[in-house]
């Protein structure tokens, strides 16, 4: 790119930012009213902005910590608002943008970088890997019949918007278990509070206590057509534990006036069809990718996951930060730098994508992203990866 600079942008620019970004994604600029709701989720200092003779180009980010096989945290950024005035594009906008921000979240120590992709090309090409996915279901509420082995789970109670505020960030806070999940910061939580007082159904939330507290939340939606049928939209199903996931299906499935329940972006190892006594009733109706996953810090990430199994050397390539590219010794030691010899070889969107988990290493050998040496490397590499739990982030950001 020419004739043009980047810089952070000072909070009287951030509405232009987000007039930028929602005309990128053909949606029409806020209201005042909304903009007041809206700014509150800007976290300051983490909105780049590229100029030529006017704003032309813009990505955000919000800090979190990301959750990684075997439970640790990585420092990490969820970037979002991407987006390039439409006489811009394809003339390096966007790669201007993840430079700046890459050279940012490295002089600040941030190891790793998520993203929901608006489309499946973009992000390859800058190291970001496919990391986690979801599934949807839909359960014929009036069919559903849970079984007798499933837990009882503790009381729910509904909480208004304002109890919501105060309430679901501690609870989600001990729910962050699966590999991908992610820390939700003030500013996250601003955004959600602006969800719950909008629209034009009704917000419902309401809280699972359990023995030790409240431990567990679901936010919904219902929506009836003139003909009366009900349809239950979860729009987040967040527990620490089986008896609050088991007591929030029970509370889900005793609301009235409701003919399906729709679970939204769920994991996709979540057992839900198996709470009933005909699995049928849950029929599976969607599935895609989540999080995309860049690990800027090669060593800081593999130093801070679980291994298992055998140890075995994998070299990494990183043509955009160059100074991750090299050998690392991978084993239940830990994660070191070596010279030995490898026994695969991949880019490090590659290693993005099985870094949580939720790809087998040999499915992508069998596809060419990932190259093995030696009769036992790809097994060793699947052990090694291998996570009990799919990773999930659960978060839209
Ligand atoms: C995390 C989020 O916020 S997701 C939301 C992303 N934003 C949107 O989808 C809004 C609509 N789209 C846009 O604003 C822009 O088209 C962007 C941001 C996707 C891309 O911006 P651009 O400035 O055009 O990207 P840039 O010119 O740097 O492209 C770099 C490369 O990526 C390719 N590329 C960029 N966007 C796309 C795309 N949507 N599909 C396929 N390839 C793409 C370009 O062709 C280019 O390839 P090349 O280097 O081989 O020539």
């Amino acid at each position: 790119m020419t004739d043009h600079h980047t810089r952070l942008l000072r909070e009287d620019e951030l509405r232009a930012a987000n007039t930028l970004f929602r005309a990128a994604l053909h949606v029409k600029p806020v209201e005042d009213e909304e903009w007041a709701r809206t700014a509150p989720g800007y976290q300051p200092e983490r909105t780049v902005g590229v100029f030529d003779d006017a704003l032309i180009g813009t990505a955000r980010s919000t800090d979190a910590e990301l959750t990684v096989p075997g439970g640790a945290t990585l420092s990490s950024a969820a970037v979002t608002g991407v987006g390039v005035r439409a006489d811009r594009t394809r003339r390096g906008v966007l790669t201007e943008l993840m430079r700046a921000q890459f050279a940012d979240f490295e002089r600040r120590g941030v190891v790793a970088a998520t993203l929901w992709a608006s489309e499946g090309p973009i992000y390859g090409r800058f190291g970001y890997g496919l990391a986690t996915h979801w599934r949807s279901c839909t359960v014929d509420r009036r069919r559903a019949v849970l079984r007798a082995d499933v837990p009882a789970g503790g009381e729910v109670r509904l909480i208004d918007a304002d109890e919501a505020r105060e309430q679901l960030p501690g609870i989600n806070a001990g729910t962050l278990v699966r590999a991908g999940m992610m820390t939700r910061a003030p500013y996250w939580w601003a955004w959600h509070d602006r969800g719950l007082r909008k629209g034009e159904d009704p917000v419902t939330v309401a809280v699972h206590h359990g023995e030790r507290g409240p431990d567990g939340y679901v936010v919904y939606r219902v929506s009836r057509t003139a003909g009366g049928s009900g349809v239950l939209s979860l729009e987040e199903m967040h527990y620490a534990n089986a008896g609050a996931f088991a007591g929030l299906w029970r509370f889900l499935l005793g609301v009235d006036l409701v003919d399906e329940i729709a679970t939204g972006c769920r994991p996709v190892d979540e057992a839900v069809e198996v709470l009933f006594t005909d699995p049928r009733v849950c029929r599976v109706t969607g599935g895609a990718d989540e999080t995309w996953l860049r690990l800027l810090d090669v060593p800081a990430a593999l130093a801070a996951r679980r291994w298992r199994g055998e140890p075995l050397v994998a070299e990494v390539t990183d043509p955009v930060l160059e100074r991750n590219s090299g050998r690392y010794r991978l084993g239940t030691g830990g994660a070191e730098r070596t010279d030995e010899p490898a026994g695969m070889q991949l880019g490090v969107d590659a290693l993005a994508m099985i870094y949580l988990g939720g790809w087998r290493p040999s499915a992508l050998g069998d596809v060419g992203r990932i190259r093995f040496t030696g009769a036992t490397a790809a097994a060793a590499a699947d052990d090694l990866f291998g996570a009990h739990v799919a990773p999930w982030c659960g978060t839209f950001f």
